[in-house]
């Protein structure tokens, strides 16, 4: 199953935020989604997600905007980019919740959804916290914790905004880990990501956008250089290779495009 963007266009307020937007995710695949400030990244993921209503997103043959609510929470998981828990409940108890589209409210969990919960908990290594109050965590366990309630929703699509902000460096990799193993098991996981190192070591396929459209789409091999960095970021950077992979480093703003 596919979940497709088809010449995309949503305008906010007036203002055209999205313009032409076409892409096909497919399963199997980490996705990153690069592109500035502004650039329509969280746009494009809400309605992605079904938060827009919009005829140009498909799931499958059939428009997002036509499925059900639970349907639709059993096909895309959506972790939005604010992710303060206000919910004075346990973490193991704010993970279950994303089991709620699969067994409904007021049911009892299951034991397979105990487990779904563990091995999210697990993954995120959020496990450590189970019994502790989430409204207690600091920032970066809280978006360990809504990551591993988006993961335990085990939908086809996980849609990602901007995770691993504010994530120390061993748990921005162990997060990326986390989505490989979910697109081992045949999802698609698109997230956002400003970390370009981050993105070209983790992700299969690099979609760019820049002032609401596409601006490269492909390996991270082919769309993550010098030239790209320089026409939609502005700035120059240090392009260096480790174990095979990319590794980019931005160093200063180019001539070429001032803030
Ligand atoms: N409700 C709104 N009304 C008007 N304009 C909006 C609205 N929401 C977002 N925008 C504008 O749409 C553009 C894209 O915003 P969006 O949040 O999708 O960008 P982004 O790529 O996710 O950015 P960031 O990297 O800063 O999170 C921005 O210029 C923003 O000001």
């Amino acid at each position: 199953m596919r979940l497709s963007a088809l010449e995309l266009s949503v305008s906010l307020s007036g203002r055209k935020v999205l313009d032409g937007v076409s892409f096909d995710l497919e399963p199997g695949q980490v996705v990153g989604l690069l592109g500035p400030n502004g650039a329509g990244k969280s746009t494009l993921m809400r309605a992605l997600a079904g938060l827009i209503e919009t005829p140009q997103v498909r799931l499958g043959d059939r428009a997002l905007s036509a499925m059900g609510s639970t349907e639709r929470a059993r096909k895309i998981a959506f972790l939005p980019q604010q992710r303060s828990i206000g919910w004075a409940l346990a973490v193991e108890q704010v993970v279950m919740l994303g089991r709620i589209p699969w067994r409904g409210y007021g049911q009892i969990p299951s034991e397979a959804d105990e487990a779904i919960a563990a091995d999210a908990m697990r993954l995120l290594r959020v496990d450590g916290l189970a019994a502790r109050p989430a409204t207690e965590l600091s920032g970066g366990e809280q978006a360990r914790v809504l990551a591993a309630r988006a993961v335990a929703q085990d939908t086809p699509f996980l849609i990602a905004d901007e995770p691993a902000s504010g994530l120390d460096p061993a748990h921005q990799i162990s997060m990326m880990q986390a989505f490989r193993a979910v697109a081992a098991k045949g999802r698609c996981v698109l997230v956002s990501l400003h970390d370009l190192t981050l993105a070209a070591r983790w992700c299969d396929r690099i979609i760019v956008l820049d002032g609401g459209r596409v601006a490269a789409d492909g390996e991270p091999e082919t769309v993550l250089n010098a030239a790209l960095l320089q026409s939609v970021y502005g700035v120059t950077a240090h392009v260096a290779r480790d174990g095979g992979k990319l590794v980019l480093a931005p160093l200063a703003l180019s001539q070429a495009r001032q803030p």
